[in-house]
C-alpha cells in the first residue's frame, strides 16, 4: 500500500481554522477525528478526495460540509446524493449523532466507496444509513419524510435539481455545494425548472457557493415553445 507523504497530511492549523469557521461540540470533533484518520488510511488505496486537497482537508472538506447545518438547523432526515468519500454526508452525520431521530441517508453507487462509508459510519457511530444504489433507484426506498437533500461535486445544477425534485415536492429543502460557475449553471437550470434559488457564499473562502432551494417545478416546455413563437 502506498503511503501518504507527511507534507500532504492536514495540519493542526488547518483543523483549527476549520473549527473556528464551523464550531462543533467536542464529541463531534472526536467523531470527525476518527473519520479523518480512516479517510487518510483508505485514501492510500482508494481515491476518496483529490490528493492536492489533503493538506487542507479540514477546511476544504470538513468545514465546507459543516456549514450546511446552519442553513437547515432543525432538519433531522437528510439525503446526501453521490456521497463518495463522505462529503458532506458523513460529516453532517457526525454532527447530528446526538440529535434524537436524526439520520443521513448516504447514496453512493460505487461499491468500494459505499464500503468505506459503512466503515466510517461504524467507527464514528454517526447517524447515517448507507445505500449502495443509483439515485434514480433510491427515492422510494428512502420515503417522503426528508427534511434536507444535499449534493457536492455530483452533477451540473440542472441535473441536481431533477434528482432533488421528488424530495423537495414533499417538503424538503435542497442545499447544493457549488463552485465559481454557479451563475452559468443557474442560467442553464432555469431553462428546465422554475426555481427561486437563494445563494450563500461559502464560509470556507475561495469561490464556493451554496444553492438553497425550497421549491422546484418543472417548466412547461410546450408553453416555452409557444412563447418563443409568439
Ligand atoms: C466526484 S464524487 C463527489 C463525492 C462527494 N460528494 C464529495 O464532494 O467529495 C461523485 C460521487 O457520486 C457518485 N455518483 C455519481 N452518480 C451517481 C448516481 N447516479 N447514483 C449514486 N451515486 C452516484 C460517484 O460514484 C462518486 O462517488
Amino acid at each position: 500500500m502506498s503511503k501518504i507523504q507527511p507534507a500532504s497530511l492536514p495540519s493542526a492549523t488547518d483543523k483549527a481554522e476549520a473549527l473556528a469557521l464551523t464550531p462543533v461540540s467536542p464529541q463531534t470533533v472526536g467523531r470527525l477525528d476518527r473519520y479523518v484518520a480512516l479517510l487518510l488510511a483508505w485514501q492510500a488505496k482508494t481515491n476518496l478526495v483529490a490528493p492536492s486537497t489533503l493538506p487542507n482537508l479540514w477546511t476544504r472538506h470538513v468545514a465546507d460540509s459543516l456549514q450546511l447545518l446552519d442553513l437547515a438547523p432543525s432538519a433531522k432526515i437528510w439525503v446526501d446524493l453521490g456521497s463518495g468519500g463522505g462529503f458532506p454526508g458523513v460529516v453532517l452525520a457526525c454532527a447530528l449523532a446526538g440529535m434524537p431521530d436524526a439520520n443521513v441517508h448516504l447514496v453512493e453507487r460505487n461499491a468500494k466507496k459505499a464500503a468505506f462509508l459503512r466503515e466510517a459510519v461504524r467507527i464514528t457511530s454517526a447517524a447515517a444509513t448507507v445505500h449502495l444504489a443509483g439515485i434514480g433507484d433510491i427515492v422510494d426506498r428512502i420515503g417522503s419524510s426528508v427534511d434536507c437533500v444535499t449534493a457536492r461535486a455530483l452533477a451540473p445544477l440542472h441535473q441536481l435539481v431533477g434528482f432533488a425534485e421528488p424530495f423537495v415536492r414533499n417538503g424538503a429543502k435542497a442545499l447544493f455545494l457549488k463552485g465559481q460557475d454557479v451563475e452559468a449553471e443557474l442560467t442553464e437550470a432555469t431553462k428546465y425548472w422554475n426555481i427561486e434559488p437563494r445563494l450563500h457564499s461559502s464560509r470556507t473562502g475561495g469561490h464556493g457557493w451554496i444553492v438553497e432551494l425550497d421549491r422546484i417545478e418543472r417548466r412547461d416546455h410546450s408553453a416555452i415553445t409557444h412563447g418563443d413563437r409568439a
